[in-house]
């Protein structure tokens, strides 16, 4: 097991952190509760218990840390690098603070002081870290920082109380009306009354409500200055928290879905090189994408095309995606969610569409109906709908490239149009001669294209073999011109040795 790593990404880890929660709050709210002495005193078995389980697991806390770190978002499994880099850090310290053995204090000041025990309060951002990681995680995110902040003030307002008992007790209970009452009092003995009440007068000051007796001595003075600071400087920022924790759950649709796009999901897509993108694309869309008839029997490298092209987008409850009569330039796949097809009353649905459904193709396929280019039916979100927009230009751009695709869409949109008695039979039928025209002239076009081609090769080879036989020409001349000085040389010396000769004869 020395080789054991663990990766905080795993969801044991996550579970263990939410374990740890229970120590440390269990150290936050039950240290200083042992101010109440009646308290301490009455379940001391328990608290003793309880501490030193609650030791155990920080032990067991400490091991695990040992034995996970991930460098730039990476796992080291090298066991001596994680020691090195665990015993060297600033966290280990920590630790190891919030473990020394203070508890041996206790045969000094007594078994009734847990606060001997203080250094247990060291393990907070454990806490924080496994807050932090519950929040990512939550589908209720409002919810979640809200209760957070309540537990952040239940334990001010906890650790003020216990404060002000003991501050209490130090002056001596009943001296002033400002002080927790007589404790000799049947009415004020109790545990429970003795911490209600505490509580109660902490929770007026904090929240300067101000209903609490006047101090009467310095120490008092001081204890509601210092009180009053924090509830100015602290509490009403958390509180201010929980004030904008709820505004934002108000305008929940603004905040989160502003223009309806999220924009950052592609924006974040945008800085990632193409091949990056692809894969994520593929692999976030693709079961989106495989659930549409469509799209069902495409290549992986079309569908690869097609999710570059999909912008995602969210509708609230009731939101509505297209109007009739609305020009449109897009169509709409759901991922996820339920869309209405609704009538101009608002209420009538004609049909109800799900995952793996789409919606908005015939205004914008060239389907000849009689509303032209324009949205043929609302389309309503029923609760919270994700869906992909693909726009005129990329579905004419993958459709193309995929003629099978084509006719399903364009037979899906011409179904629904004669079911609504909007196709507009003429117009397809002079469609069929419009589509003739078209292939010819593609055909045409196509022809042409070949032709130049055809031709500008053509005279690329008329020009090198021009120039080719332009050289041989240039050569044959040259060799006819030095053929002809060589007869030329020729001729002189024989004509010489001739003369020569003839020299010769006479002599003889
Ligand atoms: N009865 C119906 N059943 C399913 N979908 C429909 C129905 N009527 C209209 N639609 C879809 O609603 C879309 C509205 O915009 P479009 O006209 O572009 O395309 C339409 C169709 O995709």
């Amino acid at each position: 097991w020395k080789e054991w790593v663990i990766d905080p990404a795993d969801h044991s880890y996550y579970i263990w952190l939410h374990v740890m929660i229970v120590p440390i709050l269990y150290n936050w709210v039950i240290i200083i509760l042992t101010c109440f002495k009646a308290i301490a005193v009455s379940y001391l078995p328990v608290w003793l218990t309880l501490d030193y389980m609650s030791d155990l697991m920080y032990y067991a806390d400490t091991i695990l840390t040992l034995h996970t770190y991930l460098d730039q978002g990476i796992l080291i499994k090298n066991l001596t690098r994680l020691r090195k880099r665990y015993l060297t850090s600033k966290r280990f310290l920590i630790d190891l603070l919030s473990l020394l053995p203070t508890d041996f204090l206790y045969f000094v000041f007594g078994i009734e002081t847990p606060m001997v025990r203080v250094n247990r309060l060291l393990r907070i951002p454990r806490l924080n870290e496994a807050l932090d990681r519950m929040e990512t995680r939550t589908s209720y995110p409002n919810t979640f920082r809200i209760t957070k902040l309540m537990m952040y003030i239940f334990v001010l307002i906890h650790w003020n109380a216990c404060l002000y008992f003991s501050l209490s007790d130090y002056i001596g209970f009943g001296m002033d009306r400002w002080v927790y009452p007589n404790i000799s009092n049947p009415t004020f003995a109790t545990m429970q009354r003795q911490y209600v009440y505490c509580f109660w007068f902490s929770t007026n000051i904090f929240t300067t409500i101000g209903d609490t007796p006047l101090p009467e001595r310095e120490e008092e003075f001081l204890f509601m200055i210092a009180d009053l600071l924090i509830a100015v400087l602290v509490f009403a920022s958390i509180v201010g928290n929980v004030g904008s924790v709820i505004t934002s759950l108000r305008d929940r649709d603004n905040v989160f879905f502003p223009n309806h796009e999220m924009m950052r999901e592609n924006e974040i897509l945008l800085q990632l090189p193409l091949h990056m993108r692809t894969e994520i694309g593929v692999s976030v869309h693709l079961p989106t994408l495989s659930k549409v008839t469509i799209f069902q029997n495409c290549e992986k490298s079309l569908l690869e095309e097609l999710v570059l092209k999909l912008t995602p987008q969210v509708f609230s409850p009731g939101e509505y995606v297209c109007r009739k009569g609305d020009v449109g330039h897009e169509m709409y796949i759901i991922k996820e969610g339920k869309l209405a097809v609704v009538a101009d009353d608002g209420v009538t649905e004609f049909a109800v569409l799900s995952a793996g459904n789409f919606f908005g193709e015939i205004s914008i396929l060239n389907i000849r109906n009689k509303s032209g280019n324009r949205r043929t039916a609302n389309i309503r979100s029923i609760g919270y709908s994700d869906v992909f927009s693909l726009s005129k230009e990329d579905l004419t751009d993958v459709l193309s490239q995929f003629p099978a695709a084509k006719r399903h869409l364009e037979e899906k949109g011409r179904q629904i149009l004669v079911k609504m008695g909007m196709l507009d039979e003429s117009a397809e039928e002079g469609d069929g001669d419009a589509d003739q025209i078209e292939t010819k002239l593609t055909k045409l076009e196509d022809h042409l294209e070949l032709m130049q081609t055809k031709l500008a090769r053509l005279m690329v080879e008329l020009e090198s073999s021009n120039s080719k036989m332009q050289a041989r020409v240039e050569r044959l001349e040259w060799e006819l011109a030095s053929q002809e000085a060589d007869m030329l040389v020729y001729g002189e010396i024989e004509e010489m040795t001739k003369k020569r000769g003839e020299g010769v004869g006479e002599e003889v």
